[in-house]
């Protein structure tokens, strides 16, 4: 890759690149049926997966750009094994090779940027989904008797799902440079393609005052519909909830997803007033949301920092909106003493 390209625009396709590598890797799991679930903290869960998708990763970026640092959701001494050559990409993605660089970020170096990233975003949903690719009730039965996740309420509404879960899935790479998201990449190993012949999955990405690619962004709906969390709710999310006054309430799997849908035109604001999500989530889509003339803050309305040395914890909240009068709105709805509330936890 020409060293010409200026250092954000080579890292975001080579993101683009090793992000589709890693929905492979992802997809191959799945489909050899070993998930090697473990359960990190409470309703905190990785597979092997997260692991080989991490691995495949950080070991593509470093080895193109040794001084960047690069902070991962699986970063612990469990997760060091080995990473197999063909994991290894320097491939780069031709379409945003030749985008312009955003005047800002001309002179930068890779001593100044941190990537942010989470090689499976949506993991419950990663796990439930595993259980409707098997065909056999008896075997998906059995997979449910022995699963650590699953009440007998999830299994019914996994019935009915159809596969649905696996679409929450996605790899996410956030770039962040003096502690802002500049760039991301937002990948969906299973866009549209399970049981089917397309196994590529798609690929979103965003770059400051340049826009966003991969698709076309959709104008939001007329109505307020809100997207939040399927898997961790809590009493102080669900008062947040109530308080918006929407004409509808999406409940779905992973920080990527639920921005993926406001970019989709599927909903306006994404509402969750609680800790859990961490910086990897929403490094990648709050870039590519700004992109796009969106706003991510957390519940009070301030700004994350995406630093090396920031707390990895976004504890409190998270708050998008696919402009800035939306989310205006959202804040305002949000009673200060469930802001305090938050703030002091
Ligand atoms: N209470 C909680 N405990 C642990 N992780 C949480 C959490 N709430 C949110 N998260 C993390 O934030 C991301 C989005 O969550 P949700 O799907 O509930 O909106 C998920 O990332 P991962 O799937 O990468 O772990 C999820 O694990
Ligand atoms: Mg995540």
């Amino acid at each position: 890759m020409s060293t010409s390209v200026p250092l954000i625009v080579r890292l975001l396709a080579s993101s683009v690149s090793v992000a589709g590598r890693a929905g492979k890797i992802v997809r191959d799991v799945m489909s050899k049926g070993e998930l090697g679930i473990v359960e990190k903290a409470k309703d905190d869960y990785q597979t092997e997966a997260d692991r080989s998708a991490q691995r495949c990763i950080i070991a593509s970026l470093s080895s193109q750009y040794p001084k960047i640092n690069i902070i991962g959701e699986e970063d612990n001494p469990d997760n060091e094994g080995d990473v197999c050559s063909d994991w290894l990409t320097i491939d780069a993605d031709k379409e945003v090779l030749c985008l312009e660089c955003p005047s800002e970020l001309q002179g930068i170096k890779e001593e100044d940027i941190v990537v942010w990233v989470d090689p499976l975003d949506g993991t419950s949903e990663y796990t439930q989904g595993a259980l409707m690719l098997k065909r056999d009730p008896w075997e998906r039965w059995k997979m449910y008797l022995t699963h650590p996740l699953i009440s007998i309420k999830w299994y019914l509404s996994l019935l009915q799902s159809h596969y649905g879960f696996l679409e929450h899935v996605t790899v996410l790479i956030g770039i962040s440079v003096n502690e802002k998201p500049v760039a991301g990449v937002i990948h969906q190993p299973y866009y549209k393609n399970v049981g089917s012949e397309n196994k590529t999955g798609r690929t979103i990405w965003g770059l400051q005052e340049i826009g966003v690619g991969g698709f076309t962004p959709a104008p939001p709906p007329n109505s307020l519909i809100i997207t939040t969390t399927r898997s961790h709710s809590n009493p102080v999310v669900e008062k947040a909830l109530q308080v918006m006054n929407a004409s509808q309430i999406l409940r779905v799997g992973g920080a990527g997803f639920k921005v993926l849908q406001l970019l989709e035109g599927k909903a306006s604001v994404y509402v969750f007033a609680s800790p859990g999500c961490k910086k990897w989530d929403t490094c990648a889509p709050e870039a590519i949301l700004s992109a796009a003339g969106g706003k991510l803050t957390d519940i009070l309305g301030h700004n994350y920092k995406y630093g090396a040395s920031e707390p990895r914890p976004n504890k409190t909240g998270v708050l998008a909106a696919v402009n800035a009068d939306l989310h205006n709105y959202a804040l305002n709805r949000i009673p200060q003493e469930l802001k305090e509330k938050l703030a002091n936890k």
